[in-house]
């Protein structure tokens, strides 16, 4: 694609690349980036966030409704940021603005994606490619050098390594360090990050806005898994999240936040329904509709968590009629990061607050209408009153 190739640093990312480099990209991601131990170390990170955003629902007006998309979308973007670049960073919000605006390059439809051999007409689409991934590359570049920088003091310092290391720090150690056939760039640890960037915020933020919007169309759902909070031992054991994680499962088949699985090439022509799928033909799996077919799933646009209680269905890439995270070599890396982030921030948001509409709207209102895009988010921004219930601990 004509994005991937002049945003993606050459389609030098994880989502773009394949072959012996991205085997190797893969190999970085389970091992280093993603692996459970890392995801471990954010559990600081996400606690401090998720409390200050308890806090700030606490904290508002009586009766006020509160704009729960945004803020869940801030919650994620924040961690996502803390755990890539550290605490400190100075052009968050240069950095989120390019990050919307790129987005929506990756969202459009672009023709010549489809006649690539005419590309070379489509000049002011290449030209705003080019002017906003200088843009972005010179805010990388900057984090990459203070990076760099900071190692060097530390081991000054301390004659050894970065005590904790952020993504940025794992990327620049395993670039270093490593051993690889296919060369690893200072472009290749950029690329990474704007990958881990765009598939790690808005993913965990529309699963967790649909969560809620189900929820509130759903009083018993919400009720029971409060209940369940509520009796349960804090902090959580693993058991005090039963109910929710069908709430989670069940949002996850409705509304898949990447509703279209990376693309795949078809390297043996086949038939499939009496069509031929030629060999080099460019596959995308529709994961939202796999998780609305009445042929897999009973009464399938009904949101009925205990679907799952009774089922040994599960996201993990298994079983093909349920997809959220996709399936095979390419299956989401980041599976383990976004479902403790997505766990956590339900269960406290639930524990803590009762949940209602504003200005005497019905649940059956809601407007329920996705966004155009490479991502499924919730189109109208989800607004609800935050009633405190449960104390909220000393954050
Ligand atoms: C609820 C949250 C998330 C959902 C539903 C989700 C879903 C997906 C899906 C469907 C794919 C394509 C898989 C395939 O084609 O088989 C994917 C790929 C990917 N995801 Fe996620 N994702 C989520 C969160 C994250 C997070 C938090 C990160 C990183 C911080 C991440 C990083 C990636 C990357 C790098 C790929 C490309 C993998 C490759 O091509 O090898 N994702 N994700």
């Amino acid at each position: 694609m004509i994005a991937s190739n002049l945003l993606g640093y050459g389609c030098t990312d994880i989502v773009f690349s394949n072959g012996t480099y991205w085997r190797q990209l893969r190999r970085i991601c389970t091992t280093e980036l993603f692996s459970s131990k890392q995801v471990k170390s954010f559990s600081s990170i996400r606690r401090e966030e998720i409390n200050s955003l308890l806090k700030s629902f606490a904290l508002f007006p009586d009766k006020s409704p509160v704009n729960v998309s945004a803020t869940i979308s801030e919650l994620s973007n924040n961690i996502v940021i803390r755990a890539a670049f550290g605490g400190k960073f100075e052009d968050r919000g240069l950095l989120l603005e390019i990050m919307r605006e790129v987005l929506e390059c990756f969202s459009g439809f672009n023709l010549f994606d489809l006649f690539p051999s005419l590309s070379w007409l489509d000049v002011n689409t290449r030209r705003k490619f080019v002017r906003l991934h200088s843009k972005f590359d010179s805010v990388l570049e900057e984090i990459l050098k203070e990076h760099l920088k900071k190692q060097q003091q530390q081991q000054k310092k301390k004659g050894d390594a970065v005590a904790e290391y952020d993504l940025v720090d794992v990327l620049i150690n395993v670039k270093e360090n490593g051993d690889f056939e296919e060369p690893i760039t200072m472009d290749t640890i950029k690329s990474v990050i704007l990958d881990v960037l765009f598939a790690g915020t808005e993913s965990s933020a529309t699963a967790i806005t649909w969560a809620m919007t189900e929820l509130i169309r759903h009083p018993k759902v919400m009720a029971k898994a409060q209940a369940e909070l509520r009796q349960a031992a804090i902090p959580f054991t693993e058991n005090s999240l039963d109910y929710l994680k069908l709430v989670i499962k069940e949002t996850l088949r409705m509304h898949p936040p990447a509703p279209l699985l990376v693309p795949r090439l078809c390297h043996e022509s086949c038939q499939i329904l009496g069509y031929t799928i030629p060999s080099g033909a460019r596959i995308i799996v529709n994961a939202w509709a796999l998780g609305r077919n009445p042929i897999y799933w009973d009464d399938p646009d009904d949101f009925k968590p205990e679907r799952f209680e009774t089922s040994a269905i599960d996201f993990k890439g298994q079983n093909f009629e349920f997809l959220p995270f996709g399936a095979g070599r390419r299956i989401c890396p980041g599976l383990e990061f976004s479902l403790t982030l997505v766990e956590e921030a339900l269960a406290k948001m639930l524990l803590h607050f009762d949940w209602e509409l504003s200005n005497g709207m019905k649940p059956n209102n809601l407007d329920m209408m996705e966004t155009f895009g490479i991502s499924a988010a919730k189109k109208e921004p989800l607004f609800l009153i935050p009633i405190l219930r449960v104390p909220l601990p000393d954050c």
